[in-house]
C-alpha cells in the first residue's frame, strides 16, 4: 500500500471528487461513516459520555458528522468546535448547522474558560486538525490539546492526531490511544518518535478513487499481506531437499550457542531444504541435541570462532549472531568476507564488527541484508536527531554500499535502494531474547531458497511479525519466547496463503 504525503492526499481527495463525480460533502460522509463503523464496533457502551472536539477545517467537519451519526445511534454525545480561526471550510460550517438543527448538545470554544471539564467524559474524539496542519499549534487549540493530554481519558483521533505533522518532526500534538486513519497510510503514523501521539493505528477505507491513488508516485510503502502473498514462491510438487536451498548459519561463542540453534531451526522451518551451522566446538553437542536436523561444522576453537572454513556449498549465509568480537573472530570474519560472494544476512556481532571496521563494508556483495536494531544502526551510521534524519542517513548508507538495511522496531523499516517499506505485522511480544536470531534464520532461509534479497527482507520481516499476531489469544505477550516464533512460522504461511490458521 502506498504511503503518501499530505499534499498527495489532498490531490487524491480532489481527484476522487472529480473522477467519481461526488461532492466533497459526500466524501466526508464516507469518511465519517467509516470512522463511525470502526468506533461503534470497539466502543459498544452507549452510556459512555463522548466529547467530540472539532476544528474548523474538514477534519473538524468529519468530527461533527461523526457526532451526528453517534447521536442518531443513541450515544451520549457533546459536540464542540474549538474556534482557532474564523475560516470554517464549507463542509465544516454545513455540519455545524446540521448539529444545531438536530439538537445535538453543541458548544463553541474560543477561550480557555470555555473548555469543558474533561473529567465528565469517558471518551474524547479528536477532530481538531487533520492533514491540513501547516504550522505549530498555538492559542486556544494548544490549550485544549494540553488539557486533553492531561485528562487521562481515552482519546481517539480522526485521521491523524491533532498537531501531528504528516511529513516532518512533531513535538506537540494530541496524545491519542487510537488513530483511525483514512485509507492512505502516512509515514508519521509509523515512526517510533510519534508513538506517544498516535497510539494504535487502524486504516479504514473511505472510497478514494483507485485511479487517483494509482496515479500518485511514491517510493514508500506499507507492507500488506497481499503483497507478501504475491512474493511467495510456489512449492513445486517435485521439490526435494536439494532444490529448496541450503542455508549456512555462522555464529555462536561459549554461552551463546543457543543463538545459532534458534536461527538454524527458524531457517529450516521457513522452508529451505538443508541447514548447516558453523560454530565453535562447544556448540556442536548443543545443536545436535536440540536440533538434530541441522548439520554442524566445527571451528578448531572450543569457545569462539577463529576461522570460517567449510567444504560444503550453501546457497546463502546468515552470520554474526552470538559470535562475539574477539580479535581472532574479527579476523576470521574479515577473511570470510574477502572470499564470500553468496547472498547474506548479517546481524548482531557481525554488525558490531563492521562498525569497528567500516572499510570492510566494501567487501559485502551487493544486496547483502543488514538487520540492525537502533543501537546497532547508530554504531554504523552515527546518531540522528529525529526519525526522518535516521531514515535519510540509513538510506544514504544503504545506497553507498548497495545494501538492504532492516531497521528493527515496532514497525520495522526496510530500506532497499530508493525504496522504504514499513512493516506493521508483529506485537510487543517480539521484544524477547533470541527474536533477532530467529529473524536472521528466516531471512537466510529465504535467500537460500532463491528469493531476491529485497523480497527475502520483506517476506522475512512480515512472517516473523505475523507469528506474534497469530498467537495473541493463545500465548500471553509476556510469556511469548523466540521458540514460539519458530513454532508459528507454518501458521504464518497458512495465514498469508489462505487468510486462515490451520488448527
Ligand atoms: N474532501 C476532502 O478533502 C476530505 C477531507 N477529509 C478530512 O479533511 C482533513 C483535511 O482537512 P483540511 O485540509 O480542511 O484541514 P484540517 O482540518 O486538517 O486543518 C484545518 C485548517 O486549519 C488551518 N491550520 C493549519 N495549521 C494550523 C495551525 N497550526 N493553527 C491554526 N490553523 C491551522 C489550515 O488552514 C487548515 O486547512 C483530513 O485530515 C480529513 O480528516 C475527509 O473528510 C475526507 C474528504
Ligand atoms: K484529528
Amino acid at each position: 500500500m502506498k504511503i503518501l504525503s499530505a499534499g498527495q492526499i489532498r490531490e487524491i481527495d480532489a481527484k476522487t471528487i472529480h473522477y467519481e463525480g461526488i461532492s466533497s460533502l459526500e466524501l466526508m460522509k464516507h469518511a465519517a461513516g467509516a470512522f463511525y463503523d470502526w468506533f461503534t464496533k470497539k466502543y459498544t457502551d452507549k452510556n459512555d459520555a463522548i466529547l467530540i472536539l472539532s476544528g474548523v477545517g474538514n477534519n473538524g467537519g468529519d468530527g461533527l458528522m461523526v457526532a451526528r451519526l453517534l447521536h442518531k445511534a443513541g450515544y451520549r454525545v457533546q459536540a464542540c468546535v474549538v474556534e482557532y480561526s474564523e475560516n470554517y471550510t464549507e463542509d465544516c460550517a454545513h455540519n455545524v448547522r446540521r448539529v444545531k438543527a438536530e439538537n445535538i448538545p453543541f458548544k463553541r470554544i474560543t477561550k480557555e474558560k470555555e473548555i469543558p471539564n474533561f473529567s465528565e467524559y469517558d471518551i474524547l474524539i479528536d477532530a481538531l486538525f487533520g492533514t491540513g496542519l501547516s504550522r505549530e499549534i498555538t492559542g486556544i487549540a494548544a490549550e485544549v490539546i494540553k488539557k486533553m493530554n492531561e485528562s487521562g481519558k481515552t482519546i481517539v483521533s480522526i485521521d491523524v492526531p491533532g498537531g501531528l505533522f504528516p511529513d516532518k518532526k512533531t513535538t506537540f500534538a494530541v496524545e491519542a490511544d487510537e488513530t483511525v486513519t483514512f485509507q492512505i497510510p502516512k509515514l508519521a503514523l509509523y515512526l517510533p518518535d510519534n508513538y506517544r501521539f498516535v497510539g494504535n493505528v487502524t486504516i479504514v477505507n473511505i472510497g478514494l478513487s483507485e485511479k487517483a491513488i494509482a496515479e500518485a508516485s511514491t517510493n514508500r510503502y506499507l507492507i500488506e499481506k497481499k503483497d507478501i502473498r504475491e512474493l511467495l514462491k510456489p512449492l513445486s510438487k517435485f521439490a526435494h531437499k536439494g532444490t529448496q536451498g541450503h542455508a549456512l548459519i555462522i555464529g555462536g561463542s561459549l554461552g551463546k550457542t543457543g543463538t545459532v540453534c534458534l536461527a538454524s531451526k527458524a531457517a529450516l522451518k521457513t522452508g529451505c531444504g538443508l541447514v548447516s551451522a558453523y560454530l565453535p566446538k562447544c556448540g556442536t553437542p548443543v545443536i545436535q541435541t536440540h536440533f538434530p536436523e541441522a548439520m554442524a561444522i566445527e571451528d578448531d576453537n572450543s569457545a569462539f570462532i577463529t576461522h570460517i572454513d567449510y567444504d560444503i556449498s550453501p546457497n546463502a549465509i546468515g552470520i554474526g549472531i552470538g559470535m562475539g568480537k574477539r580479535e581472532e573472530t574479527q579476523h576470521a570474519f574479515y577473511r570470510f568476507l574477502q572470499k564470500n560472494a553468496l547472498p547474506m544476512v548479517i546481524d548482531a556481532d557481525g554488525l558490531n564488527i563492521l562498525s569497528l571496521h567500516p572499510e570492510w563494508l566494501d567487501l559485502l556483495p551487493p544486496k547483502t541484508i543488514l538487520t540492525p536494531h537502533p543501537k546497532e544502526l547508530s554504531r554504523l551510521i552515527g546518531e540522528w536527531s529525529d526519525d526522518y534524519e535516521k531514515i535519510e542517513k540509513a538510506t544514504a548508507f544503504a545506497q553507498k554500499y548497495r545494501l538492504i538495511v532492516i531497521i528493527k522496531g515496532a514497525y520495522s523499516l526496510i530500506i532497499d535502494s530508493d525504496n522504504l517499506y514499513v512493516n506493521d505485522s508483529g506485537t510487543p511480544a517480539l521484544a524477547t531474547a533470541g527474536s533477532g536470531d530467529v529473524l536472521t534464520g528466516i531471512i537466510a532461509s529465504l535467500l537460500a531458497q532463491g528469493y531476491e534479497p529485497g523480497h527475502a527482507a520483506r517476506v522475512g520481516v512480515y512472517l516473523h511479525g505475523l507469528t506474534a499476531n497469530l498467537t495473541q489469544q493463545t500465548i500471553h505477550p509476556r510469556s511469548f519466547v523466540a521458540s514460539d516464533i519458530i513454532d508459528n512460522i507454518g501458521n504464518a504461511y497458512f495465514t498469508i496463503e489462505n487468510g486462515m490458521i490451520k488448527k
